[in-house]
């Protein structure tokens, strides 16, 4: 498959929990440097198919190309091989370890290797995570403190942090600031403009439609497992939107690609 500025693509992807259909023949297109949205109701699918382009899980059946290439992603390691970083409402941060080591978490530092035994580079990842946390804007008074004793927010932050540190080609973030107060949450929002700048392609899962028109170019919906329509942020309205999502067309909408 030739590139054409296509990031990631995936074609008929489908993935079932027994005889639960959670998705079924998604066909998703992600272009170089492009900020997109994925909103739906409760169960729609949004986050069985962040799962499924992460490596978490193993789809069902269809494919996803990556670059150009299809790509089979066994684990999350695989995606961040490809340099695809993601950023999920669990979080997976180690409760008891402190900020650098978090962000480094499975790709630390060493001075050397010694038969089994590594010898880590706490200074540098010190400085790192500093340089990391400043890229990002965010503040944290002391990074030696273990993160179990961080505040939801400040711990969102983090994890938002290593991902944008580490993310070269693809950021996806689902749900980044449901859980976050007004002020964490512009934090959240001025990060994602930043990787807006860099050219880091961005899929965001998102209830919040005003941090959607604020922050993508595209919103694709999800419905009941399949995607129901794409619409471009600057030719739509939030009618439209809820329209696609709920599946009652409250009017005529001529720029919704439904699909
Ligand atoms: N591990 C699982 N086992 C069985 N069913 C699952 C599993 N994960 C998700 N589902 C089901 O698949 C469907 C889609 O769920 P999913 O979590 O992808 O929806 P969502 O759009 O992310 O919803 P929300 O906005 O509530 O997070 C739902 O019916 C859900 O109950």
């Amino acid at each position: 498959m030739a590139n054409d500025g296509i990031v990631l693509k995936t074609e008929g992807l489908t993935k079932y929990y027994g005889g639960v259909h959670a998705l079924e023949d998604a066909d998703f297109t992600l272009h170089e440097g492009e900020h997109v949205a994925i909103v739906g109701d409760n169960g729609a699918g949004k986050s069985t198919f962040v799962r499924q382009i992460t490596g978490v899980e193993q789809p069902t059946a269809g494919k996803i190309f990556f670059g150009g290439k299809e790509v089979a992603f066994n684990s999350p390691i695989d995606a961040r091989d490809f340099g695809i970083e993601a950023v999920f409402q669990n979080l997976a941060l180690a409760d008891d370890l402190d900020v650098p080591s978090n962000i480094f978490l499975g790709r630390e530092e060493t001075y050397f290797n010694l038969g089994p035994f590594s010898f880590l580079n706490e200074k540098k990842m010190y400085k790192n995570s500093m340089e990391a946390l400043e890229r990002t804007g965010v503040k944290i008074p002391n990074l030696r403190n273990s993160i179990a004793n961080m505040s939801g927010g400040q711990r969102q932050c983090v994890a938002i942090s290593r991902a944008a540190s580490f993310a070269s080609k693809l950021i996806i973030m689902d749900e980044p600031t449901a859980a976050l107060g007004v002020q964490e949450t512009t934090q959240v929002e001025n990060i994602i403009r930043g990787l807006k700048k860099q050219g880091i392609p961005l899929i965001l899962v998102s209830h919040n439609l005003r941090q959607v028109f604020n922050l993508v170019d595209k919103i694709w919906v999800f419905r009941r497992g399949r995607i129901a329509g794409m619409l471009e942020a600057d030719k739509t309205d939030g009618n439209e939107v809820v329209s696609l999502i709920t599946g009652v067309k409250t009017g005529v909408h001529e720029n919704a690609s439904y699909i």
